[in-house]
């Protein structure tokens, strides 16, 4: 009948076409509006995506989201189906190991290969659990011993390479700014190409984003946090067909397509009769654990995204943060002078050692607590029968997502200021308030069943790096009124972090 009307009066089929399809997104905006009226928010969200889009795409997340909870509350609804939470009781209760909620499809919008799920975007808690128990002995470092020598070797390359061109010195010529947003990610992803696959991928020892990773990843970001973040746009994306025509592909020559190539490759080298299973790598472990080669494809990709751009993150915002109060930086250079000076640091400082330093760690937690590093919502997914949040009733299927900036400024948990970055407010408390705080900041990386597996080796790598910087070198920022241009699409996209250096005047190099 339909195909008759086109035929006869194209016209007036496409009148009809369009008039359904405005009464469908009526009556289905309506409908979700109605589901959940009774959270307050940003009127936008309530019927449609423009209100997230507009943050994701726009690099406003962080701000946004804060902006949100302060005016309405705890519980915020920010799009048709989605909610947003920075209350931790909820938080902790949607991610126990015992929750009945699961990952929302939220998750799908990291599904760089769409034949294979990673352990990431598993939804069902079974499944994941299972993936879990075999990816962690590689992630913990239970399985390799050395994963801390391998952080060691980058940390000295990176010094190395301040040392070869960027060393500031009086007189004409003399001026050698280094861009911090730059060379701090090369540092990390040089880490953890190291730790998955026994190999660095060179960007200290060239000092460049050698296969374009980052700024495919910069330019990439806007979008994905976009299509992420605005459902109907993901299903489409995220289709078999969306991600053959718009993933990154192994023929690709640069950014995530050619990080895609440089694992496969290496996963293929290991499963190739007669290889070295015994091999101190991650993979080494996967496989050792019974990963087949396609898991281990997609784990090794995606722990290129997670392990690099992360960590980069909190170290750029810690030293930011440290350059600008000449208190926190003086305090800290005492520490270490100190810990020199009586030997409780090696030539490299080892982990033990760092844990015991309790300044360095103060800084380190005041600086993943003052920007956390995730603005993705990271959203689960209200269970069968419903939930019921402070007296409020959560329809089954609801999306809630966690705040994590505004989580961790609670001026409740922090005290008043927890705006401001003061690492002291570790050192005024007893020792049980101290580890609550703690716990309290480590809700950056996630909880219970879906707690960042790679959390004990971006602590390493926190842990070494400001006392290694800041033991051999002095840090001046360039422009104290423009520090560093950032962007929160889900991760953060930081431009501009110039200062300048020079070796230490203290004598904080021996050991
Ligand atoms: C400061 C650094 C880091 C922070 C703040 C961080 C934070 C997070 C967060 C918030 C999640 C998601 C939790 C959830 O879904 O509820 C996560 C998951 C994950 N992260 Fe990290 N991460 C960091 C570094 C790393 C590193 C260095 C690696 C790899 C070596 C890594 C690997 C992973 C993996 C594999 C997952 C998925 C865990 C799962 O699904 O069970 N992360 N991380």
């Amino acid at each position: 009948m339909f195909i008759l009307a086109v035929a006869s009066d194209p016209a007036r089929a496409l009148t009809i076409l369009s008039l359904l399809a405005i009464v469908w997104y009526a009556t289905s905006a309506v409908y979700s509006w109605c589901r959940l009226r009774h959270i307050p928010g940003p009127f936008l969200a309530s019927f449609s995506y423009l209100w997230l889009g507009r943050l994701a795409f726009g690099g406003r997340q962080r701000e946004g989201y804060t902006l949100a909870t302060s005016k309405y509350g705890s519980l915020v609804r920010v799009g048709p189906n989605e909610l947003l939470t920075n209350d931790p009781e909820v938080v902790k209760r949607m991610s126990s190991t015992k929750s009945q909620y699961w990952k929302s499809k939220w998750y799908t919008g990291f599904q760089f290969n769409p034949y294979h799920p990673v352990m990431f975007t598993m939804t069902d808690p079974a499944a994941h659990d299972k993936m879990k128990a075999q990816l962690m002995p590689g992630y913990s470092g239970r399985d390799i011993s050395s994963v801390e020598p391998d952080v060691d070797t980058q940390v000295n390359s990176l010094i190395t390479l301040i040392r070869k061109k960027y060393i500031t010195s009086p007189g004409i010529g003399g001026f050698r700014p280094l861009d911090l947003a730059r060379v701090i990610p090369l540092f990390t992803l040089d880490i953890i190409s190291k730790l998955a696959l026994g190999q660095e991928l060179g960007c200290l020892e060239t000092d460049s984003d050698r296969y374009q990773f980052y700024k495919t990843t910069e330019e990439g970001l806007p979008w994905l946090s976009l299509i992420t973040e605005v459902s109907w746009m993901r299903e489409i994306v995220y289709s078999r067909l969306g991600v053959k025509l718009f993933g990154p592909k192994e023929t690709d020559l640069k950014g995530f397509g050619k990080s895609i190539k440089l694992a496969n490759d290496e996963v293929r080298r290991r499963f190739v009769p007669g290889a070295d299973k015994e091999e101190k790598s991650i993979l080494g472990s996967f496989i050792r654990h019974g990963l087949t080669q396609t898991e281990c494809e997609v784990e090794t990709q995606f722990m290129f995204v997670a392990g690099s751009d992360t960590t980069a993150a909190s170290i750029k915002i810690t030293m930011l943060y440290i350059l600008a109060a000449p208190r926190v930086y003086q305090r800290l250079k005492d520490e270490i002078a100190a810990a020199v000076r009586e030997g409780k640091a090696s030539k490299l400082i080892t982990n033990a050692e760092a844990k015991e330093l309790p300044y360095l760690q103060a800084v380190v937690y005041e600086g993943l607590r003052i920007r956390p590093v995730v603005t993705n919502m990271l959203s689960k997914e209200v269970p069968q029968g419903g939930d019921t949040i402070n007296g409020r009733f959560i329809p089954a299927g609801t999306s809630i997502g966690v705040n994590h900036s505004s989580l961790l400024r609670s001026k409740t948990v922090f005290g008043e200021d927890a705006d401001m970055f003061r690492p002291e407010r570790f050192l005024e408390v007893d020792t049980t308030t101290l580890t609550e705080l703690q716990r309290h900041v480590e809700l950056g990386f996630g909880y219970g069943r879906w707690m960042c597996a790679g959390k004990s080796i971006a602590m390493m790598e926190l842990n070494k790096i400001f006392f290694q910087l800041l033991r051999h070198f002095d840090f001046q920022l360039v422009d104290p009124q423009t520090p560093m241009i950032s962007h929160s699409h889900g991760l953060f996209v930081d431009t501009g972090l110039w200062v300048t250096i020079t070796e230490s005047s203290e004598p904080t190099v021996l050991a």
